[in-house]
């Protein structure tokens, strides 16, 4: 049938007033109704097996979602400039928190000496997670990312701006659909090229998405999200004595003495302190009260237009 604009139906209205969450987002399956006089309304959003959730900057609703219905997120990063290790485990929670699998690309190993020392780096902050080095340059690791794609699976690229996923998207359909931005020379930055989602179908292989680049993502992670990013840490903190150690300056502390015997990276310690902090923070945001009020508001809001 190929593609269609709808407009969306009342109760579809209705729902995204109420919550952000239930519009529809790339990747999603909808239900449209076709009217006699050739509107075409959207009237429901399918339920999703996934989704890739971030916070919304209004706090209007728990989240918007990304992208819906991925199997597989592949958390594109690249190897020149460095690699941001904080951003890779931020994007992990976020993909742990969406119900698909991760796995970590790290692009341009063509620039740099050393990608497998680098990737060793990675692996330390992504552990159980595929890495895959891909080149779009030198076509490296383009085979290994493209298999992921088969069976008729949703594949999503999310990662900053300039990491090479418009790049990716065109290597693995061998011809160029999406614009990539050269990068600037001062910096080394890229520009960004990415202004709206992108889903692409790759016939008989699967169904490839295109995240714009995620800058500051606002988790709505919670804690099992965060879980899934640093099982080592949470392996840990389980063999701590008390159940609310603070891992500071707890006897019978498990985590503490890792650190000091160099089993586990302080700034890794941190970073998951941070995450779990903003993880609680959000949780109590959105207590059902603070949602009454919000949708009572847009209720109004919307009576006075
Ligand atoms: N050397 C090298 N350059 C690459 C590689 N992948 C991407 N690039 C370059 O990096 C720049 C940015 O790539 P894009 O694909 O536009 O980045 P993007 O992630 O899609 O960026 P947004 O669309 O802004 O989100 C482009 O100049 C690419 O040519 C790679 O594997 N090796
Ligand atoms: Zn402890």
């Amino acid at each position: 049938m190929g593609a269609v604009r709808a407009s969306y139906g009342g109760d579809m209205l209705r729902a995204g007033a109420a919550d952000r969450m239930a519009l529809p987002a790339v990747g999603d399956w909808a239900a449209v109704r076709d009217w006699p006089d050739d509107r075409v309304t959207l009237e429901a959003v399918l339920p999703r097996r996934t989704a890739i959730v971030r916070d919304s900057a209004d706090r209007t609703s728990q989240g918007q979602v990304v992208a819906a219905n991925v199997d597989v997120v592949a958390i594109v990063e690249h190897l020149d400039p460095d690699p941001d290790l904080g951003r890779i485990e931020r994007l992990l929670v976020l993909a742990w928190g969406s119900g698909a699998q991760p796995v970590v690309v790290l692009t341009k190993p063509d620039l740099v000496p050393d990608p497998d020392g680098m990737r060793a780096e990675v692996a330390a902050v992504a552990p159980g997670v595929e890495i895959l080095l891909v080149s779009a340059v030198s076509g490296t690791g383009v085979d290994e990312l493209g298999a992921l794609l088969r069976n008729g699976r949703t594949l999503a690229l999310v990662g900053p701006s300039g990491a090479g996923k418009s790049t990716l998207t065109n290597a693995l359909l061998g011809v160029d659909v999406m614009p990539t931005g050269s990068v600037r020379a001062r910096d080394g930055r890229g520009r960004h090229t990415t202004t709206h989602r992108e889903l692409v179908v790759l016939p008989g292989r699967g169904v490839l998405i295109d995240t714009p680049g995620l800058r500051a993502v606002g988790l709505v992670a919670d804690d099992d999200a965060v879980a899934g990013a640093f099982p080592d840490v949470e392996a840990l903190a389980a063999r701590c004595r008390f159940r609310d150690c603070t891992h500071e300056a707890e006897p019978g502390c498990a985590v503490r003495p890792a650190v000091e015997d160099g089993d586990l990276d302080e700034d890794r310690l941190a970073r998951w302190r941070n995450l779990r902090r903003e993880a609680a923070r959000n949780a109590a945001h959105r207590t059902p009260g603070d949602r009454r009020a919000v949708v009572a508001d847009l209720e109004a809001r919307r009576h006075r237009r």
